[in-house]
């Protein structure tokens, strides 16, 4: 299936009117990932997942699946299923029904139609409740007949909108699981379109962060997480602190940069860098250490804590470090609750070397939802 399921997007972008709604996207789904899309409402998420579908044409570049240019094929035969938000069921059609729907479209007699869709709903789990009609179901289980729905067409690459954004928590939590057990069992690409940063790191081999119709990175969780590529995924996908500075000195052997508040950081080498230049940089939140007492101005920043969150396994404090954004630093519980802080303390947080991570791109979006 992997290579079959594989969708290599190039140069695609969509206008609606002025509105560039995807802009210049070059992307490749490997075949039987799992791929989140993430990014704020309005970026152009929800447009991507309904080209790949064909609900929508692209304007320009194109799209192909397994290989084979897709870009103008129909909805029905380019082998995808687009599992709506709102799961879209037939509130008079038995769950049977309404999962053998698209087999009915498309001919198929009644005896094999009634056979798959009972298949399918074994796969969600569901067969017991085969007759019920869905206002007799819990959003759950509205969403796993839905779920068999998409699949009954036996996709190789199966879309999802926002799959979870109806559910409570707790059943996010639980339908996630199966999300991800079912992509195993069936080895088909799962493009997965969601606003919540944790649900993408949990689901994906692939994450695709994007922004203003752009994809920003598209990386494995762990590398957008831990290595993000510029200030904007650094802040929309949490974790880091993002930081500023001019260098002072550049070579093969490191970037030394200064900030406005006269603290050195040691980093990486930086590709061109001169003295002068601007360098933005960010700090992992669970590497940091707090004290009382002032270091030796390296690696470091002084702060007032502004606010203390307990979270379980760690404690949450926000410092206010004279920039525009709140520093924040993830401390271990044990360690925390063996010298506590109050608020309006003065602290000074510091970390190792390595911790700094360099990021490109310029420092002026904020990671924040925007509207047009
Ligand atoms: N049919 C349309 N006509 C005009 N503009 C559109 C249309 N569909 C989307 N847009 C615009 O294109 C941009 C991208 O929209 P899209 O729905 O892809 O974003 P999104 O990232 O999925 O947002 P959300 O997370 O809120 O669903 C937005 O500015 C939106 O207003």
């Amino acid at each position: 299936m992997t290579e079959q399921s594989r969708i290599d997007i190039r140069s695609v972008t969509k206008l609606y009117g002025a509105v560039r709604a995807v802009n210049d996207v070059d992307l490749t789904i490997d075949g039987g990932a799992y791929c989140c899309m993430i990014g704020p409402s309005g970026c152009g998420k929800t447009t991507l997942l309904r080209m790949i579908a064909g609900h929508e044409t692209p304007t320009s570049g194109t799209i192909s699946i397994g290989g084979e240019d897709m870009t103008t094929v129909r909805t029905g035969s380019r082998g995808t299923a687009l599992m709506f938000q709102n799961y879209a069921l037939f509130p008079h059609l038995s769950l049977t029904d309404n999962v053998a729907f698209s087999l009915r479209v498309n001919g198929v007699a009644a005896s094999e139609r009634r056979d798959k869709a009972r298949e399918m709903l074994d796969r969600v789990q569901l067969l017991h409740l085969a007759d019920r009609v869905p206002s007799e179901l819990s959003g759950g289980q509205q969403q796993r007949v839905a779920l068999a729905r998409a699949l009954i067409t036996n996709p190789k690459v199966l879309l999802l909108d926002e799959p979870l954004s109806a559910l409570d928590e707790f059943l996010r939590l639980r339908m996630r699981v199966e999300l991800k057990r079912l992509q195993n069992q069936l080895g088909i690409t799962f493009i997965h379109v969601t606003h919540t940063q944790p649900e993408a790191i949990a689901l994906a081999d692939q994450v695709v962060v994007m922004d203003h119709g752009v994809v920003e990175q598209a990386a494995s969780p762990r590398t957008i997480y831990n290595r993000p590529h510029s200030p904007y995924v650094a802040r929309f996908m949490g974790g880091q602190n993002v930081l500023t500075g001019t260098v002072q000195s550049a070579g093969a052997e490191g970037t030394v940069v200064e900030s406005k508040d006269g603290n050195l950081y040691d980093l990486p080498p930086i590709e061109g860098a001169k003295p002068g230049d601007t360098a933005n940089f960010s700090v992992r939140r669970d590497r940091i250490q707090i004290s009382d007492t002032k270091g030796d101005g390296r690696n470091c920043t002084e702060g007032t804590v502004v606010n203390i969150e307990y979270q379980g396994t760690f404690v949450k404090l926000a410092l206010e470090t004279g920039t525009r954004e709140e520093f924040i630093v993830y401390l271990d519980d044990d360690a925390y609750y063996a010298a506590p802080k109050a608020v309006g303390d003065k602290v000074h947080a510091s970390w190792a070397p390595k911790v700094n991570h360099i990021l490109v791109g310029a420092n002026n979006s904020t990671g924040t939802p925007y509207e047009d």
